[in-house]
């Protein structure tokens, strides 16, 4: 895994804005896989006003979306990703793919969105958020690494985490559909976005900890492409020691 130290949330943002307009120049008809939550907003702000980077041909696949909120519901993964990137960037709707959280049938969704992703060649570069608790999409703790596109419930941790964003924390959804880990380590290429002194704990888990299902995001400590972007406070004392094979 690579490791890139940013001062703070603008720089980690920045740096990351950076490489994913890098890619799309390169590569214009690229598979993006997206996150949400409060760290990318910012990254999608720098993407939003660059007019020298063009969305026309690019394709993207979020990780994950509640159950049960419509896409016009403010709540919603949908939602946040108009607001934050797909209003502002020349986008055709039809290249844009999120879980439908509201189908009828959500087994049925679920192996669709995987079959989608599998019809696109897989996604070329996945963008992660980091849970407290090591979750990465919506995989909470003890889910399987071997699991693809499916349904989660949420972790009381996680809800109370996430609940900032709505009026009460009964308002937050127990479930989402979420691509699972086997999902997100197709992906030819990862970039994890990790701000904050409050994840501090999760991202030294995940540069020293075993890997270990309990701790979702160790599992990237396998994948051959990780790049983490993280900012000095949730660096603090980290060591950036070389994890040995033996230590895994
Ligand atoms: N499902 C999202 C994740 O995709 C996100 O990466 C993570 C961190 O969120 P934040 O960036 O707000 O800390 O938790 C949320 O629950």
């Amino acid at each position: 895994m690579k490791i890139i130290r940013a001062k703070d949330y603008q720089e980690m943002s920045k740096i990351a804005a950076n490489i994913l307009q890098d890619k799309i120049n390169e590569h214009p008809a690229i598979t993006l896989g997206l996150a949400t939550g409060g760290t990318p907003e910012q990254t999608y702000a720098y993407l939003s006003e660059d007019t020298q980077t063009s969305f026309e041909h690019v394709t993207t696949f979020n990780l994950d979306e509640y159950i049960g909120l419509s896409p016009t519901n403010p709540n919603s993964y949908h939602y946040y990703m108009n607001k934050h990137l797909f209003s502002k960037v020349n986008i055709p709707t039809e290249q844009i793919f999120l879980p439908n959280g509201f189908a009828e049938d959500l087994l049925e969704e679920c192996r669709s969105y995987e079959q989608k992703i599998k019809q696109h060649n897989g996604i070329d570069l996945q963008l992660l958020g980091l849970g407290q608790n090591g979750h990465i999409g919506f995989n909470e703790p003890g889910t399987s690494f071997e699991r693809h596109t499916h349904i989660v419930s949420l972790e009381p941790s996680t809800i109370e985490a996430n609940a900032r964003f709505f009026d009460s924390i009964e308002e937050v959804p127990k479930q989402a559909i979420t691509m699972g880990i086997a999902s997100i380590m197709k992906s030819k290429e990862i970039l994890v976005l990790v701000s904050g002194k409050a994840k501090n704990a999760a991202l030294e888990q995940l540069m020293h900890g075993k890997i270990d299902e309990q701790f979702p995001a160790s599992i990237l400590n396998t994948h051959e492409n990780v790049t983490i972007i993280a900012d000095e406070e949730a660096l603090g004392n980290i060591t950036f020691m070389r994890r040995e094979a033996n230590d895994r």
